[in-house]
């Protein structure tokens, strides 16, 4: 699914009205419907709603709604804040509707004494702005935000948490805009719902289809792009009936130390598990039999240091290589990293303590071979490239930098964002809190290097495997609980989630 920037959704809607045709006020109404049909299949006819309406088409949706509500027999509160006369078209036009239907009460707010009790259960739904918000709250709105912020109720926002801008808040206070516990986007969600920042302001958020023409969305331009199932299977490699282990590549894993020896085991485990032909793990020698007994399926590379990484075998060797879970950043191994770098032609992913290393020696960033994968979380990107402005300032960089230097680089969290050598950032739904434990990131590697062993280009590699990353994360949490997740599970539903996706 494409995200679409606040600035492109009037042009969408435009392109709809004139060539499904739809009037203005009927697309509306659809969006309305939809929210209607929302909330009466959630709530039942004894709550009360109390719906907070803006000058524009956000306030529309909220006016609109209202009637619909009505029309069920809900018991529902309008209040229009009046922060100028002007109201736009559609959302006159909804106003009128609603006083001829005469059913709900209609208040109007111009300061906060006309403000009403809230009292407990009621459901508010935030219609006061939405992606038309061209600057920060003024004071009045602020004040409201902040009233209901403080009231214990439910809040419903449609479209988005008013306060909150689609893409970039960096100049936003977020204590200024609504926190919802349900915002209903129409047909695509905002790009800064995908941020953790703004998770406060957005809560859980779902996308109502409203029927905007496929035309425009299919023709229209977004570097923003939210992953699903079916796109992933599109991407898959299917096995062959004659193939052979060698058929399925050689993977090269620098992992492991003094310590940390269970980041070899998971990312190997995780690799072995995702469909390579052979894996070596290259390990300090402390590591032999700790490796050879828990992952047999793999073959042992030793390290001439009983501790850390310090040299590698001949890379000709293998198909791709993975470098980083649990190596530890000493001085040694930031040579041995240098001099990989600077000799790999392999496709290569590197995460954990390699990119460390790379954040504190900014000058290899340049020997990056063009299509390496790189897989930080957030701090091991801003050890990377400093302290953002904010997440989709944190955005720009990514894609920047995946731009300027030819790689893939995939941030982790919720919604992990890949971007590719184009500047193109897609973003992934799978995957739960529960995978917030120790290790989840070495099972990431594994597979990511299992895949670019096969053969997958970078892009689909980091695709696919975060995908299936999450998935099986998921199979996991569903089994077990999100609490008690650890790692290992993520690993023992790669089978179940390969299967899955593979069917
Ligand atoms: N394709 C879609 O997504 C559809 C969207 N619709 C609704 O239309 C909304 C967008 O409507 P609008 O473009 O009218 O935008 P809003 O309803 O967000 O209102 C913007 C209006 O408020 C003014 N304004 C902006 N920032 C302000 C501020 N800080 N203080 C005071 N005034 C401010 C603007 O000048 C403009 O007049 C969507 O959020 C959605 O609710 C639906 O009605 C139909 C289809
Ligand atoms: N709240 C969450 N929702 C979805 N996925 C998550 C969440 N928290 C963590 N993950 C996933 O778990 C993995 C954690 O990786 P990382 O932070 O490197 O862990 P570690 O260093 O312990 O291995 C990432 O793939 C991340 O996307
Ligand atoms: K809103």
């Amino acid at each position: 699914m494409k995200i679409f920037h606040s600035k492109q959704i009037p042009e969408i809607d435009a392109y709809t009205i004139k060539n499904e045709p739809v009037a203005s006020i009927d697309l509306m109404e659809r969006a309305s419907l939809k929210l209607c049909e929302w909330l009466i299949e959630r709530y039942h006819q004894e709550q009360s709603f109390k719906i907070f309406v803006g000058p524009g088409n956000n306030g529309g949706d909220g006016l609109a709604l209202a009637r619909l509500l009505s029309e069920a027999n809900f018991q529902v509160e309008v209040y229009l804040v009046k922060i100028t006369r002007h109201l736009s078209a559609d959302c006159q036009m909804n106003l009128d509707r609603l006083k001829i239907q005469n059913s709900s009460s209609i208040s109007e707010i111009s300061s906060l004494v006309d403000l009403p009790i809230f009292s407990k259960g009621t459901i508010v739904i935030d219609a006061l702005f939405g992606s038309g918000l061209s600057r920060p709250l003024d004071d009045l709105v602020k004040d409201i935000v902040k009233t209901i912020n403080d009231a214990d109720v439910e809040v419903i926002s449609i479209d988005i948490p008013s306060g909150l801008f689609g893409e970039d808040n960096s100049s936003n206070d977020l204590n200024n805009c609504v926190h919802a516990d349900y915002t209903l986007s129409f047909e695509f969600p905002k790009l800064s719902f995908l941020f953790p920042e703004n998770a406060e302001c957005v809560g859980i958020w779902e996308t109502l289809p409203i029927g905007l023409h496929p035309a425009v969305i299919e023709e229209m331009e977004s570097p923003y792009q939210l992953i699903d199932e079916n796109y992933i299977r599109s991407l898959l490699k299917t096995r062959l009936r004659f193939s052979h282990k060698g058929t399925y590549g050689h993977g090269l894993l620098i992992s492991g130390s003094y310590g940390k020896m269970g980041a070899a085991i998971l990312a190997s485990k995780a690799c072995l598990r995702s469909g390579i032909g052979l894996l070596s793990t290259h390990i300090p020698r402390l590591g032999y039999d700790i490796l050879q007994t828990a992952v047999p399926e793999s073959m042992v590379s030793i390290d001439r240091s009983d501790i850390i990484f310090t040299e590698y075998p001949n890379l000709e060797n293998f198909d791709a290589i993975g470098i980083g879970p649990g190596i530890d950043i000493k001085c040694n191994s930031i040579r041995a990293l240098e001099e990989l770098l600077e000799e790999c032609d392999k496709p290569l992913v590197l995460d954990a303590d390699a990119l460390n290393i790379i954040g504190a020696n900014q000058e290899m960033k340049k020997y990056l071979p063009k299509g390496t994968i790189l897989t930080p979380h957030i701090k091991e990107f801003e050890r990377l490239f400093g302290e953002c402005k904010g997440p989709f300032d944190r955005n720009e960089k990514q894609r920047n930098f995946s731009k300027k230097q030819s790689v893939v680089m995939v941030l982790k969290g919720a919604f992990t964002a890949i971007t590719d050598e184009n500047g193109r950032c897609y973003f992934n739904p799978t995957g739960n809190p529960g995978m917030a434990t120790a290790g989840s990131g070495d099972v990431l590697t594994g597979i990511i290097l299992s895949l670019l062993a096969q053969g997958y280009s970078s892009l689909h590699a980091a695709l696919v495997g975060v995908f299936i990353h999450g998935l099986a994360g998921d199979l996991a949490a569903d089994e077990y609980g999100e609490d008690a997740l650890i790692a290992s599970d993520i690993i023992s539903f790669l089978p179940q989630a390969w299967k899955r996706i593979k069917s």
